[in-house]
């Protein structure tokens, strides 16, 4: 059976890249997917300010949606203290097997747990389930299509508190004007825009952080 792209990244990865080490782990998912086969992590130059963000929250829990290969799972688990933790939400079980090894491979299993479903189902099981009180931080990089409603859903079921940090991928391309719209709009966020690019591309992006005020 033909390989998915998905397998030939993990093998990339386990062929080329440091066990134990996640920095090498990003960096070797950057120079396959710039130079072999393009792909849709969030990569080096928006990870980059994902790392900003994220170093400027220090959260003690966090939630991605949409974990894809685990490129930008193991990116925030290697800036994380040690008693932090990453939700990381995948719909696709064939994404979410690749990226269990690859989050394996970097050595941050322990600070990353992967949960397979849709978001929606997921969400609400949080605090029961998976023990959450609040989120700290939250990076949305799923579906274009589930930024907003997740983002109320994240409300209704007060896993966001004052303060708490979502970040946005893809504001351009593909692009979620219906978010940015709901977004700038509602007057518990106070949001803030940077301009990037799409992974490894010269095609325009961006990236949205919006803080809950509570
Ligand atoms: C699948 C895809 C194709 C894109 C594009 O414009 N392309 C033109 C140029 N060629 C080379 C690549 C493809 S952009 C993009 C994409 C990018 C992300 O970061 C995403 N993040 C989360 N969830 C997504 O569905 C998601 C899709
Ligand atoms: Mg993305």
């Amino acid at each position: 059976m033909d390989q998915s792209k998905e397998q030939r990244i993990l093998n990339f990865v386990l062929q080329n890249a440091v066990r134990g080490d996640p920095q090498s782990v990003v960096d070797t998912i950057d120079k396959y997917c710039s130079q072999k086969e393009w792909a849709m992590n969030v990569g080096d130059e928006k990870g980059l300010i994902l790392d900003k963000i994220l170093e400027e929250a220090k959260p003690s829990t966090s939630l991605e949606l949409g974990t894809y290969c685990g490129y930008s799972a193991v990116r925030m688990a290697r800036l994380l203290k040690p008693s932090a933790r990453l939700l990381t939400i995948e719909f696709n079980p064939k994404f979410a097997a690749i990226a269990k090894q690859i989050i394996e491979f970097a050595g941050v299993q322990e600070k990353v747990k992967i949960l397979e479903g849709p978001s929606e189902e997921i969400i609400p099981q949080l605090k029961k389930k998976h023990e959450v009180d609040t989120l700290d931080f939250v990076f949305l990089d799923h579906w274009k299509e589930r930024y907003t409603p997740d983002t109320i859903l994240l409300q209704e079921c007060g896993l966001l508190r004052k303060g708490t940090v979502i970040l946005a991928d893809n504001i351009i391309c593909p692009g979620a004007p219906e978010f940015i719209n709901y977004i700038r709009n509602n007057s518990h966020f106070v949001c803030t825009n940077y301009p990037s690019h799409l992974e490894y591309m010269k095609v325009k992006d961006a990236m949205e952080k919006a803080v809950f005020l509570g």
